[in-house]
């Protein structure tokens, strides 16, 4: 079966992974990258992403998948200088379709990309994971960005969505928001879709929204992109083959009510893009990410790759967010994107693939 499998990769002299390394990966065709120096709003431009684009096809890589353009406050705040903002969006959409990218992966959480409590958890077998603790995410945003920019800083490192330029602005962020209520935030995110779907069908790129991480709302920010119920909604408020889904299994699954497979079976044709990450539940509601292999955590990993399979899926899919194993530690390994767990990962999601693909063929023989 044509799905294509990906890989996240930061850029160069950005990411201590290099393509080299991902080479030797069997499996993985398309790499998954952005402009990581861009803030949100600026144009990409031809001859940024041509420098990228010649690194990327040097080892014979697609760059089918942006992951992200991310999506200028005033837009999801609905200022009236969302306008200019979105002409800027669609001039990324036309740059990038020169580059044969299909699919832009973005999200629409306010201020703040996924937030966990501690970067480098220890899981118990020497291995660290990204962790979130519950009951220490309260109303103390700040407490929370100090320690996420506290890393950044240390190991000058950036994290997608965790701009130093807007950090530095939390409080002001935070009350341009205060009038933006879920609902409010849904309509912004309609106007914003609505502009764009036309230069998506014209440069043949879908937009495929990244759910929200973890799905509920945080510090009093609403989230959208929560569960079942929520990505209905979102694919029938415009209702266009353009507008499409990252589904993130592991984002999803943070709260373990939500059922990712089933959501697979009943979307199958607007999921673009699909993340595949495992979460291992505590009983007071504190969540650790885990490894691929199903028994490792309670997302449902095998079922999750069955829909897949079954409903003959041809998008894109890579390992979300790995542990840190052996060497990999603050300093060396961006959390969640280390080398080798991620690796692992793939090998198991292909190795399940395959032997889907080998009982259709030999129910096909008869
Ligand atoms: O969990 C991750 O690292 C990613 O899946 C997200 O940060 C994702 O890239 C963004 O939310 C998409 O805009
Ligand atoms: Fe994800």
């Amino acid at each position: 079966m044509p799905m294509k499998m990906g890989w996240r990769w930061y850029g160069e002299g950005n990411d201590p992974i290099t393509l080299n390394d991902i080479k030797q990966i069997p499996g993985v065709t398309s790499i998954v990258w952005a402009l990581h120096n861009k803030m949100p709003g600026e144009i990409w431009e031809i001859d940024e992403i041509q420098k990228v684009a010649d690194q990327i096809h040097a080892y014979g890589f697609d760059m089918d998948v942006v992951e992200s353009v991310n999506v200028h406050d005033d837009i999801k705040i609905g200022l009236p200088t969302r306008d200019k903002y979105i002409e800027n969006y669609k001039q990324c959409i036309r740059n990038l379709s020169k580059f044969g990218v299909k699919v832009i992966c973005y999200n629409f959480m306010p201020i703040f990309d996924w937030t966990r409590t501690d970067l480098f958890h220890p899981v118990g077998d020497g291995s660290t994971a990204l962790f979130y603790q519950k009951d220490m995410i309260q109303d103390d945003y700040k407490a929370m960005a100090d320690y996420i920019l506290g890393f950044t800083e240390k190991y000058n490192m950036t994290f997608p969505g965790w701009e130093p330029e807007r950090m530095a602005k939390l409080d002001e962020l935070f009350k341009a928001y205060a009038p933006v209520t879920k609902e409010k935030l849904w309509e912004n995110l309609k106007y914003f879709l609505e502009a764009l779907m036309p230069t998506c069908r014209e440069c043949d790129i879908k937009m495929a929204i990244h759910m929200d991480d973890p799905p509920w709302d945080i510090f009093g920010l609403p989230r959208l992109l929560v569960d079942a119920e929520s990505i209905d909604r979102f694919l029938s408020m415009v209702d266009d083959e353009y507008n499409c889904l990252t589904l993130c299994s592991g984002s999803l699954n943070a709260n373990p009510n939500n059922n990712v497979a089933e959501i697979v079976r009943k979307h199958c044709d607007r999921i673009a893009f699909a993340h595949i990450r495992n979460i291992h539940h505590f009983p007071n509601g504190d969540f650790s990410e885990a490894a691929h292999r199903d028994c490792c955590g309670e997302t449902g990993i095998i079922e999750i790759l069955r829909a897949y399979h079954d409903c003959g899926y041809e998008g894109y899919i890579r390992p979300d967010h790995g542990r840190q194993l052996w060497e990999e530690g603050p300093g060396n390994c961006r959390p969640g994107y280390g080398k080798y767990d991620r690796a692992l990962g793939i090998q198991y999601m292909l190795g399940v693939w395959d032997l889907l693909d080998r009982l259709d063929e030999e129910k096909k023989k008869g």
